[in-house]
């Protein structure tokens, strides 16, 4: 008798890694729009954090539901994933970065007026975090109506802080105020004993707001060292749009609780 592994991958047909993965469609997904050697890698890297953007608003939205639910543990599981994630996320940059300035204004010209400023994705990764703007749905330009209705949901919809702030009560820390609420996380902070759990979902929560400003950090500089000053090709003044958003925090009062512990 074979042993069962001889014919391991083969027996039955059904699925194979290509058909699973669906590799044929997700391989004829990178059209380039000029000749340049780099732009294949362009398109790679934008396709890869979109993918990963994917999975963030997976993780993130059922971490956010878990906190509703006080199932502590399994948001700070997800949380976890989401932070090795995000680390990938900033550690890429540094691919792109292999691509010169000069070769990148071999297609830069062609990609206008496309720009990062138009990725949905992003965009719902910051408002169900907690930094909801409403300005930036209307001052998009070009988005499908499935795209619209998405963001308006995450609008609508409870944030990660909202989540955290429900946990609080839960666990009969008062957040009604910012006042209580900053209360609340230094009871928190200083009885571990007994908010342990709390205390390290805030952790978490913080680890995700630093990984965000680490993202925007790298990405500002990547910019700076392709196109200096130029403005952008979605239109904003580029680099100088890009560090006005570098003091953006998604949990203000996770950041001031140090100066109160
Ligand atoms: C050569 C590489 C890159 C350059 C020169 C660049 C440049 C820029 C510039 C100038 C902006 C401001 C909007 C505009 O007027 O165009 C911007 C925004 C943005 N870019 Fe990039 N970018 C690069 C790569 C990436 C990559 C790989 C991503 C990953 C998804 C990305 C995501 C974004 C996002 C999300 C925004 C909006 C940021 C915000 O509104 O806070 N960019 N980029
Ligand atoms: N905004 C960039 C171009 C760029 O990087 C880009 C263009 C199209 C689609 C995604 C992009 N990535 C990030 O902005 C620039 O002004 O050079």
């Amino acid at each position: 008798m074979e042993p069962p592994s001889a014919h391991f991958g083969e027996d039955g047909a059904r699925l194979t890694y290509g058909t699973y993965l669906r590799l044929s469609e997700l391989l004829d997904q990178q059209r380039l729009e000029t000749d340049a050697h780099d732009e294949l890698l362009f398109i790679t890297i934008h396709q890869v954090y979109e993918l990963w953007f994917k999975q963030l608003l997976h993780e993130v939205e059922a971490a956010r539901d878990a906190m509703f639910d006080d199932r502590l543990w399994w948001a700070r599981h997800l949380l976890k994933r989401v932070h090795e994630i995000e680390r990938i996320l900033i550690e890429q940059v540094g691919v792109l970065e292999t691509m010169t300035p000069q070769d990148f204004l071999q297609f830069r010209a062609q990609l206008a007026p496309a720009s990062g400023f138009q990725s949905v994705q992003f965009r719902e990764l910051e408002f169900i975090s907690g930094a909801k703007d409403e300005a930036f749905v209307q001052r998009f330009r070009g988005l499908t109506e499935d795209e619209r209705s998405r963001l308006r949901r995450r609008l609508d919809e409870p944030t990660l802080w909202d989540a955290f702030l429900a946990v609080l009560r839960t666990h009969d820390l008062p957040a009604g105020s910012d006042d209580e609420v900053g209360a609340s996380l230094r009871m928190a902070a200083h009885d571990r004993a007994e908010f342990g759990d709390v205390w390290e979902l805030a952790e978490a929560l913080l680890t995700h707001d630093e990984m965000a400003a680490g993202w925007r950090a790298r990405h500002v500089t990547m910019v700076e060292r392709m196109i200096g000053t130029k403005t952008g090709t979605g239109g904003s003044s580029g680099a100088t749009y890009l560090r006005s958003r570098l003091d953006l925090r998604y949990y203000p009062s996770l950041w001031e609780l140090r100066s109160w512990l």
